[in-house]
């Protein structure tokens, strides 16, 4: 698609720097690939304002000297205050995201999303080395509050290559300082129960600050003292016990591993789930058969759980000040993409593109066998991917490593055969087994390589039921850190639970705010509905027909507090007033949880308007309310992203409507100028409404076959295609007659421009996925009706990644949005944590795999559905042994703002 001349000369200058090997870009690194990994479709190029391209692809060496220009103090001045209470959750002002976020990412690599409180980090004390932050040191919303500490983190940082590499978000190499060369391999060997810290915190973190470091036996200290420090770090033989204890705590906190992985998060996370693994030091997620405590409650997580924790004694925070140690065996952590792929020994790989390589030996990377040693840095996406897609040239900095000419060179996560005693490559190991098998070296890889003929394993479809058979529990009780204990209450303990508390306000309580029409306004002298009562669901049904006419869309089941209003076009089915209810909260907010149910009660009673239904700009906050708060299931086995297929039929089921009917599975935002519905309608003898006035509307077939006509008395039928590779227009009858042996794939599509006479029916049972948001119009730009196959959609070029495109209507400016389908291979992964103004409505078709959004890691299903804000850094691994495949609406073509 068209782009201008600006960014587009932005753009394939950063791609040049993508594969300048081993070289700083002359740009920011690869700015645009957080936009988009293959194409940066960009509201400027319709000569719109550009809200972000001149933000994110400034001048390196001007922003080296540069005082932060005005809009940063003012961001600054906007920013919150920090709620001690609350710290992961820690949100921005609703600006804060659009004007930070945009200034900053690729200036300092902080992505100011959270913070970690000292409580968190002072918990792992048990862990041989601590690394301890007070709330000031943990990440950029808090250091860069004002503009001073702002240009003096510029100076002190920023000018040796290895610090603008710890620049790029989210690729943070460590600064190591080798204390065995600093104080003498003596000295250390004789005080090894040292706690060293630096009062002041570590700037800069060089040789000369070393020397502010205080040296104290440990004994000496009192843990409360170090929850003071800024940064400090314990080194030796030193555990929690050998710490002072402090009079207000009773009790060492444990934080303990049962096994330690090599590999921790990134794609290689999951495939190594047989043990526990901790994702990244922000925020990391702990994936992983075995459990862990957490907290110094010490509640139990257990593989599919995430967590905010940094828990694994393996995983060390690794922000630029702070001051490492140098590893002296085999590094264990290797997050990152790339990360295992390229581990030969001593050496960690640092994530995203650009990868930094940190550690005592060397790794070999790409095709040509280049060797990179400590201290070097690469790009390195390092699998080269079964069509070459993903392989970027390597530089060779110090070749002291003859590699076999047919050696890989490297390994890929998918290509890595069974080692000795494992399963499919995963081994629970003890740390130096671990070590061990990691260590490997090339005769080893090589052979490996040949053994297991590069051939592909699934990635950690791997459970490890058989091996637990008994419940997970909680051992003690989680302090209420960020909330109580996080057992998610069951839909149904919610309805009895309302219900006893309430027992007039059952069926009320799904649709909190009541507007003309609403199911609340029609029922509200009705009897509660108890469970699925079938004579009430039947008064129910009577009373909706009589108000609603709602025999033409069929059964109908209504949920989570969806307006359903009749307007003179049919029913109309909208969130716009309702949105923020009862589901959104359900699915997404965690202080839904955290609220006693009476204020709950008091909330839907008054008919609030809960606090997220904002207009646009606060989309990103509205993110931060919704996912990034949300508590991470800490204690439950369930996964993160609801499915909502699931509980739409579930909740259908409690109304009486198992599988007929419209149920509404997403919540978006109200005004949310993007995505407006997101539903899936289940269709039997039904015939749909319009959608309201300037409204367009895109439809796609999950299953079944509805028929669509316009105003031209031509019926299209809109069928799914069956996987045989042939699309047919199927009669619904006759798919299903065929049905029980014909897996259905999802692929007919129809985009319905604003203000088009239409209808859809449906006289077999047929699932749809509609998308309806209002149009953006743009002068002489006016979108045309689509009737699709998405079969028949041409496979798209994706510079540098792997999954497969298709995009189901064109790019032209006419359209506001897109819809695109993504399939992933098993193991195959998006290349870039991406992170771009669109915003995306998701929903998966086929497969597994795990969703990262922000910090936050969401095992995903088919039939899960996820709303991704602006600026969501998001990241999807497929897993299982099928393909992923999931549709995502992008908005695309007109300024977000
Ligand atoms: N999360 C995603 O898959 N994002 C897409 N690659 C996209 O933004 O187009």
């Amino acid at each position: 698609m068209a782009q201008s001349p600006d960014l587009s000369r932005q753009h394939s200058q950063g791609l040049k720097d993508r594969f300048l090997p081993f070289s700083l870009p002359s740009q920011p690194p690869d700015i645009t690939n957080w936009f988009s990994s293959y194409v940066y479709e960009s509201p400027e190029s319709l000569g719109l304002p550009d809200p972000i391209g001149s933000f994110m692809l400034h001048q390196e060496d001007e922003s080296e000297t540069q005082e932060p220009p005005e809009c940063e103090k003012n961001t600054f001045m906007d920013l919150p205050p920090y709620d001690t209470k609350n710290p992961l959750v820690q949100v921005a002002s609703d600006d804060f995201y659009s004007k930070y976020r945009v200034n900053h990412v690729d200036k300092d690599g902080f992505v100011p999303v959270k913070k970690v409180n000292i409580s968190r980090n002072y918990d792992q004390i048990s862990s041989r080395k601590l690394t301890a932050y007070n709330e000031e040191g943990q990440d950029g919303l808090s250091q860069m509050q004002t503009a001073e500490d702002y240009s003096s983190r510029r100076k002190n940082n920023g000018s040796t290559k290895k610090e603008q590499f710890a620049r790029t978000p989210y690729a943070q190499p460590k600064k190591k300082v080798s204390l065995r060369k600093l104080l003498g391999e003596d000295f250390v060997a004789s005080h090894s129960n040292l706690i060293l810290s630096d009062s002041k915190g570590c700037e800069g973190v060089d040789g000369s600050s070393m020397k502010k470091i205080d040296m104290l036996p440990v004994s000496n200290i009192d843990k409360e003292k170090i929850a003071d420090q800024q940064v400090v770090q314990l080194w030796g033989d030193v555990n929690a016990q050998d710490l002072k204890e402090p009079n207000s705590r009773k009790e060492d906190p444990v934080h303990e591993s049962e096994s330690v992985l090599p590999m921790n998060y990134g794609s290689t996370a999951f495939r190594t789930a047989t043990n526990q693994e901790v994702h990244e030091p922000s925020s990391p997620t702990l994936q992983g058969k075995n459990g862990a405590l957490m907290e110094e409650d010490g509640c139990w997580i257990q593989e599919s759980e995430t967590m905010h924790c940094n828990s694994n004694n393996n995983v060390e925070s690794c922000r630029g000040d702070d001051l490492m140690l140098e590893s002296e065996s085999s590094l264990q952590v290797n997050y990152g993409f790339a990360a295992s792929m390229t581990a030969t020994d001593n050496q960690e790989i640092h994530e995203l593109t650009l990868l930094a390589l940190q550690g005592k030996n060397e790794a070999l990377v790409g095709e040509n066998k280049s060797c990179v040693r400590e201290s070097d840095t690469m790009y390195c996406n390092a699998d080269k991917g079964e069509n070459g897609s993903r392989q970027m040239e390597p530089t060779c900095f110090d070749i002291n490593v003859q590699v076999p000419k047919e050696t890989n060179g490297f390994i890929s996560i998918k290509c890595r055969g069974k080692r000795e005693g494992s399963v499919h490559g995963l081994k629970s190991s003890s740390p130096s087994e671990a070590a061990t098998t990691w260590k490997g070296n090339n005769e080893t890889l090589a052979q490996e390589d040949q053994t297991h003929g590069g051939s592909r394993n699934a990635l950690a479809d791997i459970s490890n039921e058989e091996e637990i058979p008994d419940e997970w529990q909680c051992p003690r009780k989680a302090k209420a850190d960020i909330g109580p204990p996080m057992k998610q209450l069951r839909l149904d303990r919610w309805f009895r639970l309302l219900n006893s508390q309430h027992p007039q306000s059952l069926v009320q309580v799904p649709v909190p705010f009541p507007s003309p029409g609403t199911l609340v306004s029609s029922l509200e002298q009705q009897q509660p509905l108890s469970g699925s009562d079938a004579s009430s669901i039947d008064v129910i049904v009577c009373k909706l027909y009589a108000k609603f006419t709602i025999k033409d869309l069929g059964a109908l089941s209504i949920l989570c507090g969806i307006e359903v209003r009749p307007t003179s076009n049919g029913l109309l089915l909208s969130q716009q007033n309702a949105m923020g209810g009862w589901a959104g909260r359900l699915l997404f907010d965690s202080s839904f949880h955290r609220r006693s149910l009476s204020h709950e009660a008091t909330l839907l009673e008054s008919h609030k308007p809960y606090p997220f239904a904002r207009s646009s700009p606060r989309l990103a906050w509205f993110y931060e309310e919704c996912v990034q708060k949300r508590p991470c299931c800490h204690n439950t086995r369930k996964p993160c992203v609801q499915s909502t297929t699931k509980l739409g039929e579930y909740i259908g089921s409690i109304l009486g409507y198992p599988s007929n009917g419209v149920t509404l599975f997403n919540v978006l935002g109200k005004d949310a100028s993007i995505v407006r519905w997101l539903w899936f309608v289940r269709l039997k003898n039904s015939r749909s409404g319009l959608p309201p006035k300037d409204v367009e509307r895109f439809v796609f077939v999950i299953d079944g076959s509805v028929t669509f006509s316009n105003g031209s008395l031509i019926d299209h039928k809109l069928p799914v295609s069956m996987l045989m590779n042939y699309t047919v227009l199927l009669s619904s009858e006759l798919a299903l007659q065929i049905d029980s042996r014909i897996v259905w794939q999802a692929d007919s599509y129809v985009y319905l421009p604003p203000n088009v006479e239409h209808t859809l029916k449906s006289d077999m049972a047929a699932t749809v996925v509609i998308f309806e948001r209002r149009h953006a119009s743009l002068e002489n730009y006016h979108p045309e009706q689509i009737i699709g196959s998405t079969a028949k959609q041409p496979l798209l070029e994706t510079p540098g990644e792997v999954f497969e495109l298709r995009k189901l209507l064109p790019t032209s400016a006419h359209y506001d949005f897109n819809i695109h389908i993504m399939d992933f291979q098993p193991g195959e992964y998006l290349n870039v944590k991406e992170v771009h103004y669109n915003q995306h409505g998701l929903l998966l078709l086929e497969g597994q795999g795990i969703y990262r959004l922000g910090d936050n890691w969401y095992p995903v299903q088919a039939g899960d559905v996820i709303w991704m804000a602006p600026f969501v850094p998001q990241w999807y691994a497929a897993l299982g042994k099928s393909r992923s495949r999931y549709l995502i609406y992008k908005d695309v073509n007109r300024d977000p703002l």
